[in-house]
């Protein structure tokens, strides 16, 4: 029951996973998502009352291992001692800079560093000058000697993950604050968490480090802040630090300069053409796409040969790819339930737009330098580049900008309605917070949008450059198993296009682009920078394991995986429990996902296929409805120890 619940869990956070770009969810994925949500209660339901023991046991055990990072790592005994390296001494940095406040971030997709880098530029204001720190790059134990600084403050924007989890660079910051003893007394702090209220672990790391900090003897500064990612997260961060302010200011008995913070923390340089050593899309070292050198990871992508790339709907007017990875020469590995992380480019005509907003050539190769030399962060993106390379390939110019972008915004317009409307955005009234959740969140525009729509707003690019956050890399379950597919990773992906508010068709950065690559056998075949996170979405050890797996359109692409890897045991002649795929789509044929290949597994007895076709019929059909039917056969696998998955 155990191993259930944890796949069980370990399957919403997978359809979570698929679900990561937002942006890029489309109608068909949602309504699934929706539908999932019912299932969830009919077996939670039943759920509780046999498992609640082991669900205690598990949540004890948590702590042991870490189920999103894919990192393995070794808890230490109660004195876990952080390797101590001078250059590592935030204490140092903040002294010789004549600093008092530095803001720590857990951060895995950018949110939690943006905010801690706004909150340490406002921190002038009130004459606390700020500084952004990476847990992950600090010694944290100083935190204790941070008291010496006068009137010092340590502000922390912790993201969580997976079941509660900190991200990769707060790891082990988190195990110290859990597994040390340090006294903090003296020590001032404020805590903002990001989460999504979708989660269990709703902010668990948010709300874990808040009370950490002060059962070690810190004093808390100000009341621990909420975001909620399903929600607006900007909002609740700004009501949040609205209010966060005016208490620092009462607690250190300072009040506000009344300082415009804008200022620029990258200052610009700009090349003749003659410059050789510039970026041209490479995430870490120059010219690793020329000479590729494993290992491969998010800093060292594997430029990796696609090899099939075909139509999976039979009719109707989506598309959904089959993609063939070559992964023979990258030493790469992978399991079935892994990601296959995979870096897009930017729409060319996106890039071009900005370019003539802006009136800038893009060509033009520039840098962007930090102004603060202690910074370990010396630019926002691998420079110098062009300015093209730094739009196609790192900067996400797709995403609904945030307010403070918008702040920084109408500051170039020339005409005044059009500066008021931005600077009303950007502020915290009612009204304004209005206008953003309607003119940017709903009618869902982008950098280019507002552009096209606020003629007179001709920003600097290099200061947008600046303000717009990474383009990340995303990541899509792995639909092959290495056991049938060593040299291959499959990916199974809906192809993301939409109208806006506004009439516009907004198309999925990944899968827009990924949908041109065609391999032909007179050319070279086309290249995608990819790279394997590990999950922990993962079949049972033992082959004679009843499972069931709810896969409800492309959320089947892992079970595509895992079904292939219980074929391989049965082949090699191992006893194969019950295996009970639920699939759902629209109609048979048109959008049934592999349907030939799970055919002929149910032929050959291996697998049990349940399907939904919701359009087939008058009366609408999901797979919850099949699962209702079905209560008594999935009750006795759960007495039986199955696990139980659900993607979608
Ligand atoms: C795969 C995945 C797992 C997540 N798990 C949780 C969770 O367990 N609890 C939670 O409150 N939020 C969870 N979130 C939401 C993130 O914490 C939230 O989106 C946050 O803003 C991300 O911050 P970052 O961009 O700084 O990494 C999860 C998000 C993703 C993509």
């Amino acid at each position: 029951m155990a191993s259930f619940i944890t796949s069980w869990i370990t399957g919403l956070v997978m359809g979570t996973i698929m679900d990561e770009t937002k942006a890029e969810v489309g109608a068909e994925q949602i309504s699934s998502d929706v539908s999932l949500f019912s299932i969830i209660d009919i077996v939670l339901l039943a759920l509780i009352i046999g498992g609640l023991t082991w669900w205690l046991v598990k949540k004890n055990n948590r702590n042991v291992s870490n189920l999103t990072s894919g990192k393995s790592y070794t808890i230490q005994p109660t004195s876990l001692t952080m390797q101590t390296n001078t250059d590592n001494s935030f204490v140092k940095k903040l002294q010789s800079s004549g600093r008092s406040l530095v803001v720590f971030y857990g951060s895995q997709t950018g949110t939690g560093e943006e905010f801690a880098g706004r909150l340490a530029k406002e921190g002038v204001r009130y004459r606390l000058k700020g500084m952004v720190a990476d847990p992950e790059e600090c010694d944290m134990e100083e935190l204790v000697n941070l008291k010496n600084i006068p009137n010092s403050l340590a502000v922390f924007c912790m993201a969580t993950y997976g079941e509660g989890d900190p991200t990769d660079n707060a790891m082990e910051f988190y195990e110290w604050l859990q597994n040390g003893d340090a006294d903090l007394t003296g020590l001032n702090y404020a805590v903002f968490g990001l989460g999504n209220k979708t989660y269990e672990h709703y902010n668990d790391v948010g709300k874990y480090v808040d009370k950490r900090l002060e059962e070690l003897g810190a004093t808390r500064v100000f009341e621990l802040g909420l975001g909620d990612d399903d929600g607006n997260i900007e909002d609740d961060f700004i009501t949040w630090k609205d209010k966060f302010w005016p208490a620092v200011c009462e607690f250190y008995g300072i009040e506000s300069t009344g300082e415009d913070i804008s200022m620029r923390q990258y200052r610009l340089e700009e090349y003749d053409d003659s410059l050789d050593r510039v970026f041209t899309g490479e995430m870490g070292r120059l010219h690793s796409h020329k000479n590729q050198r494993p290992p491969y990871d998010a800093k060292n992508p594997y430029l990796s040969k696609i090899l099939v790339n075909r139509e999976l709907f039979k009719s109707g007017d989506r598309n959904c790819m089959h993609i063939e990875f070559d992964i023979e020469d990258s030493k790469l590995r992978y399991d079935s339930g892994d990601h296959l992380a995979v870096y897009p480019i930017n729409n060319t005509e996106l890039v071009e737009k900005i370019g003539k907003f802006c009136e800038k050539n893009l060509e033009t190769v520039f840098s962007l330098i930090n102004t603060d030399e202690e910074s370990s962060k010396k630019h926002p993106f691998p420079c110098p580049c062009s300015y093209k390379t730094a739009l196609t390939h790192y900067l996400d110019i797709t995403q609904n900008p945030r307010t403070h972008v918008l702040k920084e915004l109408a500051e170039y317009c020339s005409e005044p309605a059009e500066k008021e409307k931005l600077k009303l955005m950007a502020g915290t009234s009612p009204e304004g917070k209005a206008l953003y959740q309607k003119w940017i969140i709903e009618d869902n525009r982008n950098i280019v949008h507002i552009l096209e729509d606020l003629p007179s707003c001709k920003p600097a690019l290099d200061h947008l450059c600046e303000l717009l956050p990474r383009l990340q890399p995303r990541y899509y379950s792995i639909s092959s198993s290495p056991k049938l597919h060593p040299t291959r990773v499959h990916v199974t992906a809906v192809v993301v296009e939409y109208k806006t508010p506004t009439g516009r068709v907004n198309k999925g950065v990944a899968t827009t682009w990924l949908r041109e690559k065609i391999p032909n056998s007179n050319e070279v075949a086309p290249t995608v920078p990819i790279f394997v996170r590990k999950s922990q979405f993962r079949l049972p050890n033992k082959p004679q394991t009843p499972i069931i797996m709810i896969g409800p359109g492309t959320g089947v692409a892992p079970f595509r995986g895992f079904i292939q890897e219980r074929n391989h045991s049965k082949q090699e002649g191992k006893q194969v429990g019950q295996t009970i795929l639920y699939f759902g789509c629209r109609k048979r044929n048109e959008d049934f996902l592999y349907e030939e290949e799970f055919l002929e597994y149910e032929k050959n007895d291996l697998l049990t296929l349940k399907v939904a076709f919701s359009r087939d019929q008058e009366k609408k059909v999901y797979v919850t409805h099949l699962i209702e039917k079905d209560a008594d056969v999935i009750w006795n696998i759960f007495e039986n120890n199955g696990h139980l998955y659900i993607c979608g």
